[in-house]
């Protein structure tokens, strides 16, 4: 299938209106008759693109930026300056065009009427996006079977747990056969069995109908099993943007090292001189982090063997979720 872009982000710059609020005793006063406000730049000249297919984690620390980004993709926000495209519409200015488009869950809130029975919200919103009777019927079988939502279609949707609820979003993000979806945290709060049917059905929309993905999240199991591109973003700006691979590669070449060994060791000089990061001991057990691309794990084995003996070994690679952590630190400091 050929591949276009579908979403055109350049020079994107977006600054909310902060009030600063006057302190002291009277200082609530003092806010209602003299508002001050400062500006605070929340995305900082981030640019990039996604082809259609693609399924993309766009992870960053609290407070990133990543929501806000999103909000511009969907039309909600207009850029303080910069492009943003969606299929080659700019949101803010089509919106509804764009909502046709797009599907689009947010854990943290709904799109479905909180009062009304499941069933009837999604056939509202069958009428919003009018979607054809039959595609209607053919993906509400399809997804309230794969979501298992029989049971609770004639539930009114604030009577549903949140694990039912987000089933339910996603089923409503997903009927209209939107052509990306943009799910941010959507799997937050959810159990084990829950976000596994989450996952499942995202692979499946983006494998079989090659929907375009992007995903918020805090969960680096929804990264792995859903995105082969990560772009991450810090204080407004892109710190990475490439393969999930490529990560590991770049930023995962952390090991660590458990050895069991026969008697402790007396000193760790030897070891640290080789160039190693930490060396920890608890009774006979060491564990050695260390940069693969500085030392190799056969150089400390050799070391160690040189002079005690060693019962087990594991070497072990850092885990994503730890890369992600440490590129962040390196942007703190
Ligand atoms: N409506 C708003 N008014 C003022 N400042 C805002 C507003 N919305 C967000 N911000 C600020 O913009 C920055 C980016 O917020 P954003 O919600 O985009 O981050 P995020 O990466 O989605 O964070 P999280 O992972 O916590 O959801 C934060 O410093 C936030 O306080």
């Amino acid at each position: 299938m050929e591949q276009q872009t579908i979403i055109k982000v350049q020079n994107l710059h977006k600054q909310y209106k902060q009030m600063i609020r006057h302190e002291g005793k009277w200082g609530g006063l003092q806010d209602l008759v003299n508002r001050k406000h400062k500006l605070m730049t929340a995305v900082d000249n981030v640019s990039f693109e996604v082809e259609s297919g693609e399924a993309v984690a766009f992870i960053g620390p609290n407070g990133a930026g990543k929501s806000t980004v999103i909000k511009m993709l969907v039309g909600v926000l207009a850029p303080t300056s910069g492009l943003v495209e969606v299929e080659g519409r700019i949101p803010h200015g089509n919106r509804l065009e764009n909502a046709k488009r797009i599907g689009v869950v947010f854990g943290q809130r709904t799109q479905l009427f909180w009062d009304i029975p499941l069933s009837e919200s999604l056939h509202l919103a069958r009428h919003m996006y009018k979607i054809p009777q039959q595609q209607f019927k053919e993906n509400m079988l399809k997804y309230s079977e794969v979501l298992g939502l029989h049971e609770y279609m004639n539930v009114a949707v604030r009577q549903l747990s949140l694990g039912q609820r987000m089933r339910a979003e996603l089923c409503a993000a997903l009927l209209h056969n939107p052509r990306i979806v943009f799910l941010d945290e959507p799997t937050i709060g959810l159990d084990v069995v829950v976000k596994e049917k989450f996952r499942s059905l995202i692979r499946d929309i983006n494998e079989k109908y090659h929907t375009t993905i992007l995903l918020t999240t805090h969960d680096m199991v929804d990264i792995e099993q859903l995105c082969s591109r990560v772009i991450v973003i810090d204080h407004g700006n892109i710190l990475f943007d490439g393969k999930l691979d490529q990560l590991k590669r770049d930023f995962g070449s952390e090991e660590k090292m458990t050895l069991e060994m026969d008697s402790k060791l007396d000193d760790f000089r030897e070891i640290y001189e080789l160039g190693v990061k930490s060396v920890e001991q608890e009774d006979r057990t060491l564990q050695i982090v260390y940069d693969n691309r500085r030392v190799s794990s056969s150089a400390i084995i050799s070391n160690i063997l040189s002079s005690y003996t060693v019962k087990d070994l594991i070497v072990q690679q850092i885990e994503i979720e730890e890369i992600i952590k440490n590129l962040y630190k390196n942007r703190l400091t």
